[in-house]
């Protein structure tokens, strides 16, 4: 039986789906479609890592390769190291027998419990499910919702020293090295030192004709001296300094520049006690917060605790994602996230908050240089020409590639922190040398993959984009970056296999294809970024927060190369600080319009494959329902005391109801919710009271990473009203 999936996660989606999944189960009850859920948070995945829990990613990651998918995946957390700690202990005071994250693991059955762990660690869920390229973008009725409700992005402050920091060279974009595989083979990956030992890094990579591979390497050295050179210049400059990563989705590399970020920042403090530290098992790469509250157990902690802030009063100003409790931007490695945080720093002038919870200009540091460009040439062009206006400026949706883990985002199994001087070479089965480098002691190397066949769909669903819209098509792509040449040559193979006529397709460089998009946008013009993996996880970030304020009103399809269908909801994440608002002040200010526009697709979807007309008809209704809530401006206030997440799914609830009670393709469903229609016309204000009414005080959910349901479901549907209206239908 076909059956839509729709996914439990994390924090402020899962909130929304005690609200809103009742609602949905309600009306496709009546339409006879079916509607599942599967459990893919954090806490679910660690249980089901001990055989307590189901593993249903795991079982969604088969049907994604499969003609029958119908998943409806919102935003989940890809935790840290310091989440995953918090998360297992939750798990144990609730009772769950399961161990604590071995730190650093000796035994086989600490290596055992270590590899499990490691498996829910990070972005775990998405490249698993993503067997599909990406498709985001802001539909129609989103973009004249945000021109006639224009957010402000501010402007930057005559001569704002806001700017970004890169390597340019030593780093990955610049040492990288790329074949083109002229058939299956199954590689190694090895490691000459210099001392004459031979390192196996990795056996057995299975690559496919026609895939590229790619080599590379961050050299230590070099990254430690621009490190310290982007503080000293931040201090020297009087701005805050603020480090930019994506230690989720890069969840080798990244956590370990991170630490080389604390280290350089906190010299003084590692110098003097860095060997205590590495005793005590509290690494850098885990934040200043893990290792702050592992100081209590030393026996010089106070010591050292006074030398952290010592280093904190002297040092280069930091930024802070909460002021008010003393997080700085260098306390855990995944609170902020280069796509959600530049963007944030776009539109607010160019100035993030410093201890204090005051604004200042910026020293935005971007260690790689693969992309740092594009934001630069953002700072650039809103320096030159003023911030963009909501109200006039065209769209950038993006186009990306992203299937069976391509590219940056599927490189964690083949990242390696090296352990000492010598050489890394990449081996065919015969034992050619693809790729070779020299390395270091502590250098980052790392091999990436992209296949063939979802480069061929992507360029195909670009051709798609581009004929259905008529907006020129950009491939981002960098003709002196040597990944970027290998793809270039099939982009250009491939082309010619579609029917182009009349179209505009062009290849640029990512930083001048930004500048490109970006005087086409002010013109109000549209232009397609077509892009890799990382630049879809970017862009659909950048342009969504600038043009709409936000990347939770974003269409995001994922057409699943085997022809069934993902549907994302919204391109952001699961915004944990919506959490504690909802706990500190019941009030919870998650916009599920990305659910909303998720749940049409999948609708129609669901017609084609159950053969079920009936799904059709919601998916419409539902589609139009969407247009009235945009024009009603039903979505969540960001305050206390307006419509929050579950006042705005009422909303939709009641346009949704009156649509399908009007339409006529269907009597038996207009006779069926008619009557709801009316009630919940006639008990608005009564509902919307309700709702109101329970905000203002705190909310208890019990728990964090796994919620207790009861508690939450009442929470998240406090009028009795409208869960008696939903009962009786
Ligand atoms: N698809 C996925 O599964 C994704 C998961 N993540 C994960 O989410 C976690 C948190 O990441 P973080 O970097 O904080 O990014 P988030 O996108 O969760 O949060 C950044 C900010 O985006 C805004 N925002 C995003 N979605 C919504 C929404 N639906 N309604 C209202 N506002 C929204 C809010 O800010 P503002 O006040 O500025 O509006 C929010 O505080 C991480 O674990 C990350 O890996 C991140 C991205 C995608
Ligand atoms: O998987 C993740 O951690 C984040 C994904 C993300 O940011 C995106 O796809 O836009
Ligand atoms: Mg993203």
């Amino acid at each position: 039986m076909s059956s839509i999936i729709y996914t439990h996660t994390d924090e402020a989606p899962l909130l929304a789906t005690f609200s809103f999944l009742p609602i949905v189960e309600a009306y496709a009850a009546k339409a006879g479609v079916n509607i599942e859920t599967r459990d893919i948070s954090v806490a679910s995945r660690i249980l089901a890592q001990f055989g307590l829990a189901d593993d249903a990613l795991a079982e969604l990651g088969d049907l994604a390769k499969t003609p029958e998918a119908n998943i409806i995946k919102l935003p989940n957390i890809s935790a840290s190291i310091p989440q995953l700690k918090a998360a297992i202990k939750e798990l144990q005071e609730k009772g769950f027998d399961i161990p604590n994250y071995p730190e650093s693991p000796s035994t086989d059955e600490e290596k055992e419990i270590r590899a499990k762990y490691d498996k829910v660690k990070g972005s775990a869920v998405n490249p698993v499910l993503r067997e599909g390229n990406s498709d985001r973008r802001a539909p129609a009725s989103v973009k004249n919702y945000a021109k006639s409700h224009p957010h402000t992005n501010k402007p930057f402050a005559e001569g704002s020293k806001t700017a970004v920091a890169t390597m340019g060279a030593h780093d990955f974009a610049s040492n990288e090295k790329s074949v083109t595989m002229p058939a299956d083979d199954t590689l190694s990956i090895v490691l000459e030192t210099s001392g004459g030992d031979t390192i196996v890094l990795k056996e057995g990579l299975q690559v496919l004709e026609g895939e590229i591979v790619d080599g590379t390497k961050m050299e230590v050295a070099h990254l430690q001296a621009f490190l310290h050179n982007a503080i000293a210049k931040a201090k020297a400059d009087d701005v805050l300094l603020s480090v930019h990563l994506k230690a989720t989705m890069m969840k080798v590399s990244d956590p370990i520049i991170f630490g080389h970020a604390v280290k350089a920042y906190f010299a003084d403090v590692f110098k003097q006690y860095g060997d205590d530290l590495a005793a005590a098992g509290l690494s850098a790469n885990d934040g200043l917060g893990g290792i702050l509250s592992g100081l209590d157990a030393l026996p010089n902690g106070a010591e050292i605790k006074a030398a952290f802030e010592e280093g904190l009063a002297n040092g280069a100003r930091l930024s802070y994602v909460n002021s008010d409790k003393g997080i700085t931007n260098l306390h855990v490695p995944s609170d902020v996230i280069i796509d959600a945080s530049i963007p944030a720093l776009v539109r607010n002038g160019g100035r993030l908050w410093g201890a204090d919870g005051s604004e200042d200009d910026t020293l935005a540091v971007i260690p790689d240089s693969s992309y740092a460009g594009v934001y630069q040439a953002v700072l650039d062009d809103v320096k030159a020409n003023g911030p963009l206006d909501p109200a006039t400026i065209g769209t950038v949706p993006n186009v990306g590639l992203m299937a069976q883990a391509a590219e940056e985002y599927g490189s964690h199994d083949k990242t390696f922190e090296i352990p000492a001087n010598g050489t890394v070479r990449v081996l065919s089965s015969a034992g050619d040398v693809l790729i070779e480098h020299d390395v270091e002691t502590g250098d980052i190397w790392r091999a990436c993959q992209t296949k063939d066949v979802p480069i061929q769909d992507w360029v195909k669903l670009a051709v798609g984009r581009a004929r259905a819209t008529g907006s020129p098509a950009i491939f981002w792509l960098n003709e002196t970056r040597a990944h970027d040449v290998e793809l270039i040559k099939k982009v250009n193979a491939y082309l010619p296999e579609h029917d182009t006529e009349g179209l505009e397709i062009k290849i640029l460089a990512p930083a001048l294809a930004t500048s490109y998009s970006l005087a086409r946008m002010r013109k109000g013009e549209d232009t397609i970024s077509v892009t890799g993996n990382v630049l879809r996880d970017y862009n659909t970030d950048l342009f969504p927060i600038l043009e709409l304020g936000t990347s939770a009103k974003m269409l995001s399809v994922v057409p699943l190369i085997a022809g069934g269908g993902l549907f994302e909801t919204g391109a952001g994440g699961s915004a944990p600080k919506h959490v504690q608002q909802l706990v500190e002040e019941n009030y919870l200010r998650w916009d599920s319009l990305g659910e909303f526009f998720a749940l049409v697709p999948s609708l129609e979807k669901y017609a084609d494959q159950a053969d079920a007309p009936a799904a059709k008809v919601l998916a419409d209704a539902l589609d139009r329902a969407t247009g009235t809530f945009l024009n009603e401006n039903r979505s969540p206030g960001r305050k206390l005391g307006t419509t929050d997440n579950r006042g705005s799914h009422f909303y939709l609830a009641l346009y949704w109801a009156e649509e399908l009670a009007q339409q006529s393709d269907d009597a038996a469903l207009a006779e069926a919710f008619a009557p709801l229609a009316k009630t919940l016309r006639e008990k608005e204000s009564t509902i919307a009271e309700e709702l109101l009414a329970v905000q203002g005080k705190p909310a208890d959910i019990g728990g964090y990473y796994a919620v207790d349901d009861e508690k939450t479901s009442a929470v998240m549907r406090p009028s009795k009203t409208f869960n008696e209206a939903l009962a009786a239908f």
